[in-house]
């Protein structure tokens, strides 16, 4: 990484809340939060509200610190992508020394204030989510291998962990299914991100998939990876976590996504530039949809098993 090339062209611009509020990549970090949020609900104990609404803003602010991070670690990788380039960071209006120590303040404080508020072990999971995604995906994974983001996206896929464990004090089978769900999910979210920002991720010289063994091997991984998605989000409907409603969300969101991912294998790049990505952009944005609904419907199914308790 290049400290002085990026430090000496920093803070020309005067930074403003926005900017700080950025480093915490809040959008990305909305479903992360909800699924932390249904992994807390969906647990059978009940939690106070107060306690719970700490949970998840103590969560919240730990996926924002590790996203700063990952902002101050890849600074260099963020000015030459378009889609990075006007990060506070790469736009020089916030240091990374500051980035560096707004990330490291902020996990400290989550970590520990998730402990008092809930449980150690809670904690102990939301230390280990930040260290996963900043030091075993971004430090290493990110720039070495171009499964980068498939043994990376375990990061991702703690959260429902980490809310079950600040509910109940444990990791249970219910919890380890909401994991693994995420977990599958990740590839295909994210290589079809990759397939219409190719050329960024090229320039970067970060090895994605589509940089190492280009898009058609993309697509077949993509497609592999729903199918296998798939069949494990149908078959949770079968398990504690699921019920007709999860199962009804999972066969419909399942058809659409796997019909998704086969348009998207079956291809080619005349058409994929004739049409700017049409089908892989909207199969990007379905991939945020349908991990939404799969855990609303796990929350509606809770809520459901509570009332049937009362
Ligand atoms: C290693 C795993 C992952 C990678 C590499 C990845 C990558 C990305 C990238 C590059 C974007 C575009 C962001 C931007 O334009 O700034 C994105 C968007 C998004 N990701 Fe992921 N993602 C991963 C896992 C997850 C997980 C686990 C979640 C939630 C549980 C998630 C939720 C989102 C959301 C909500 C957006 C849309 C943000 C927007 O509206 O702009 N991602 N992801
Ligand atoms: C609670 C907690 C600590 C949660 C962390 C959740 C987490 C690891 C989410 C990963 C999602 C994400 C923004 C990946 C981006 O990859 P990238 O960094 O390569 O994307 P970029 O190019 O947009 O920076």
């Amino acid at each position: 990484m290049s400290d002085a090339s990026f430090d000496s062209q920093l803070r020309e611009n005067e930074a403003e809340f926005g900017d700080y509020f950025a480093l915490l990549k809040p959008r990305v970090m909305t479903l992360v939060v909800f699924t932390a949020f249904v992994g807390l609900l969906a647990a059978p104990v009940a939690v106070h509200p107060f306690v719970g609404f700490c949970a998840i803003l103590f969560i919240a602010v730990g996926g924002g610190a590790s996203g700063a991070l990952n902002m101050w670690y890849d600074a260099d990788i963020d000015a030459v992508m378009k889609r990075t380039a006007k990060r506070p960071i790469p736009a020089g209006r916030v240091s990374r020394e500051e980035a560096l120590a707004i990330g490291l303040t902020l996990s400290v404080f989550a970590c520990v204030f998730l402990g008092l508020a809930t449980n150690w072990l809670a904690a102990g999971l939301l230390a280990f989510t930040i260290f996963f995604y900043v030091v075993i995906y971004t430090m290493w994974l990110k720039r070495a291998t171009p499964q980068n983001i498939v043994i990376g996206g375990a990061a991702g896929a703690f959260p429902p962990m980490i809310g079950w464990a600040a509910a109940t004090g444990d990791i249970s089978t219910a919890s380890v299914l909401m994991f693994c769900l995420t977990f599958l999910w990740t590839p295909p979210h994210f290589w079809a991100l990759a397939l219409f920002m190719r050329s960024d991720y090229d320039v970067a010289k970060v090895p994605m998939l589509t940089v190492t063994h280009g898009r058609p091997a993309t697509r077949a991984h993509i497609l592999g990876y729903t199918v296998l998605l798939a069949a494990f989000a149908v078959g949770l409907g079968f398990t504690q976590v699921g019920g007709p409603i999860y199962i009804a969300t999972a066969l419909v969101l399942n058809a659409l996504f796997l019909r998704g991912a086969w348009q998207i294998w079956r291809r080619d790049e005349v058409a994929c530039e004739a049409d700017n990505f049409k089908v892989e952009r909207s199969f990007f944005k379905l991939s945020l949809l349908y991990l939404f609904a799969h855990f609303g419907a796990i929350l509606v199914e809770a809520g459901l098993d509570r009332m049937g308790a009362w």
